[in-house]
């Protein structure tokens, strides 16, 4: 069988969106699975996998079939007797969001329990995708599991994309997210970290030094920024792409994830970085303006194609 697949490595909670109160909208999302949706979306003909674990509860099961019914499976992830998925609300300052989070034992966290089944996942992949937050809700030997996977993945020759996206209050500290991102941008072909996230945790005073910092490690590297433009870092060169202004944002959720699913859906088909880029940025531009973290994907499409 051919490597066709896209894989992305993670957890996807409940969501809670739209207002406080009795109005809240709940769905399902988590960074991994919004860009996987976004891929999806925009890559229609590859398989698509969600990895992760799973609980065998009411909401668990409906987070499965939401999957299946818009047609990503979920390879040989483990469902385990009596965990439940975890859940997470957005509070909006204007369209900036905040995150308050229930998933500190979350059937997500024993993704990579049973090495064999993660392994199997990750067969006949031409994407596999994960973040730090992937990374992050992971124990140390967890971890370690999961990066060998991804390791062997790639050996076989899936293209590995991976997104540092730093969540200060997952990590014990921010010397081990530093020492784990490190180890992961090791087994990465595509960096798609964010400007604000990697000055917090490294320090860097530009884009460009993220850039810079990242190329030396990585051989493709897009830093992404907000609505400031985002840099490209490939084969020693580097450039920048305008982000799409949004005149009445509404909800910033899930913007970078979008972003990256769109780049890389551009990627497979061949388009160059650059190109890539300016779709994923209509792309993240269209997810900010709709509640939660999930645009439908005729919004997608016509956002990529426009
Ligand atoms: O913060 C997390 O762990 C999430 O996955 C929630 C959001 O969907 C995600 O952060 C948006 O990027």
């Amino acid at each position: 069988m051919e490597a066709n697949g896209v894989a992305s490595i993670g957890e996807c909670m409940l969501e809670l969106s739209g207002q406080a109160g009795p109005n809240w909208r709940m769905g399902f999302a988590g960074d991994t699975f919004n860009t996987l949706w976004a891929l999806h979306a925009l890559s229609p003909d590859r398989p698509a996998t969600y990895v992760s674990a799973f609980g065998d509860d009411p909401f668990s099961r409906d987070q499965i079939a939401f999957f299946a019914q818009n047609g990503i499976g979920i390879g040989s992830s483990p469902v385990i007797a009596g965990a439940r998925p975890g859940l997470y609300a957005i509070t909006l300052t204007g369209a900036e969001r905040a995150f308050t989070y229930w998933r500190s034992d979350a059937a997500a966290r024993q993704l990579a329990s049973d090495p064999a089944a993660l392994a199997k996942s990750l067969e006949k992949q031409a994407l596999v995708y994960f973040s730090g937050i992937t990374l992050a809700i992971l124990d140390d030997a967890s971890r370690k599991t999961l990066l060998a996977a991804v390791a062997t993945a790639r050996r076989a020759g899936s293209l590995v994309a991976f997104d540092p996206n730093y969540r200060p209050r997952l990590w014990r500290s921010r010397e081990a997210a530093q020492a784990a991102i490190l180890e992961a941008l090791a087994v990465t072909d595509i960096a798609l970290p964010t400007f604000p996230d990697e000055q917090l945790l490294f320090a860097d005073e530009t884009p460009q030094a993220t850039a810079e910092r990242l190329g030396k490690l990585v051989g493709e590297v897009v830093v992404k920024n907000g609505e400031q433009p985002a840099t490209i870092a490939t084969g020693g060169a580097s450039e920048t792409v305008d982000a799409v202004h949004v005149a009445t944002p509404v909800d910033t959720t899930g913007a970078g994830d979008s972003f990256n699913g769109g780049y890389l859906a551009a990627r497979l088909v061949g388009h160059a970085p650059a190109d890539a880029v300016r779709r994923a940025h209509r792309v993240a531009a269209a997810v900010v303006q709709v509640r939660g973290a999930l645009a439908t994907f005729e919004t997608l499409r016509a956002a990529f194609e426009s």
